[in-house]
């Protein structure tokens, strides 16, 4: 075990460096990115992601409830509003909508969460119950994944339209947004990261809740892989019908 600190520059090279285990490396994205996923691979995680999707704002509203702080709260409330949208702005979900759209699917079947596979559903569920649970220094910094997700949002856009031109072109402003928005998120983010880690015990526990955040994303691809890719769905082995669990329970 590490005795002193590392310092704030050494302690956010250790954040970027856990950039090894994102999920743009898992081999689902890698067949989207290289034009080798089938239109029900892309479908398929169309539809479960809209599951984060829609639980970020709950997750971002239960960080603000644990926060004290109106400076953070202030900054941070523009998270739940990049989503939801507010007066006059479209949010992130609509823009979700329109990717779901722009692929094939009907706006119900993302509302419904008819498609979600039971494995996203949990991976997801587990992210906001952290946020719930922990303290909101720990939650917030949860969101550091997004360090590392402007390269993945930027390389659908360089690689999707050659590789998948029955995609419509309005589907890609969600991932457009996302860019500049998963900016700002990360300079607070980075920012409260080294002013609360100044210890050892902090900057290890920090550490290991990235990881935390990597495993979901990273488990949520595992669920699509044996639905879509394999196509072992849950239950497959019993029945062809989608038997699994369809609404929030918890
Ligand atoms: O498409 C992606 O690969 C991706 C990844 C992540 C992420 O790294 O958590 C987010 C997003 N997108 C995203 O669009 C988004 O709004 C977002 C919010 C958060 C968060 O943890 O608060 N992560 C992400």
């Amino acid at each position: 075990m590490q005795t002193a600190p590392m310092t704030p520059e050494q302690f956010e090279q250790a954040l970027r460096d856990k950039g090894a285990y994102y999920h743009i490396y898992h081999p689902y994205h890698v067949a989207m990115h290289n034009g080798q996923a089938t239109r029900e691979q892309i479908q398929g995680w169309v539809a479960n992601r809209f599951y984060y999707q829609v639980n970020i704002p709950l997750k971002d509203a239960a960080i603000m409830a644990n926060c004290p702080d109106p400076d953070t709260r202030r900054k941070w409330v523009q998270r739940i509003l990049d989503h939801d949208g507010y007066q006059g702005a479209e949010g992130g979900i609509e823009a979700w909508l329109r990717l779901g759209e722009a692929v094939g699917l009907k706006r119900e079947e993302l509302i419904s969460h008819q498609h979600v596979l039971p494995g996203v559903r949990f991976a997801v569920d587990a992210y906001v119950n952290f946020a719930r649970r922990t303290i909101w220094q720990e939650a917030a910094c949860s969101s550091l994944t997004e360090l590392f997700a402007p390269q993945i949002h930027q390389k659908r856009l360089d690689t999707w339209p050659g590789h998948y031109p029955w995609i419509e072109a309005e589907g890609y402003d969600y991932f457009r947004r996302r860019l500049n928005e998963a900016r700002r998120d990360v300079e607070h983010g980075l920012t409260l990261a080294k002013t609360f880690c100044t210890t050892v015990e902090r900057q290890q526990r920090m550490l290991e809740i990235l990881q935390f955040k990597l495993d979901i994303l990273w488990t949520m691809l595992d669920a699509m892989t044996m639905a879509y890719e394999l196509h072992r769905k849950p239950y497959h082995s019993v029945t062809d019908k989608d038997a699994w669990h369809t609404t929030r329970l918890v």
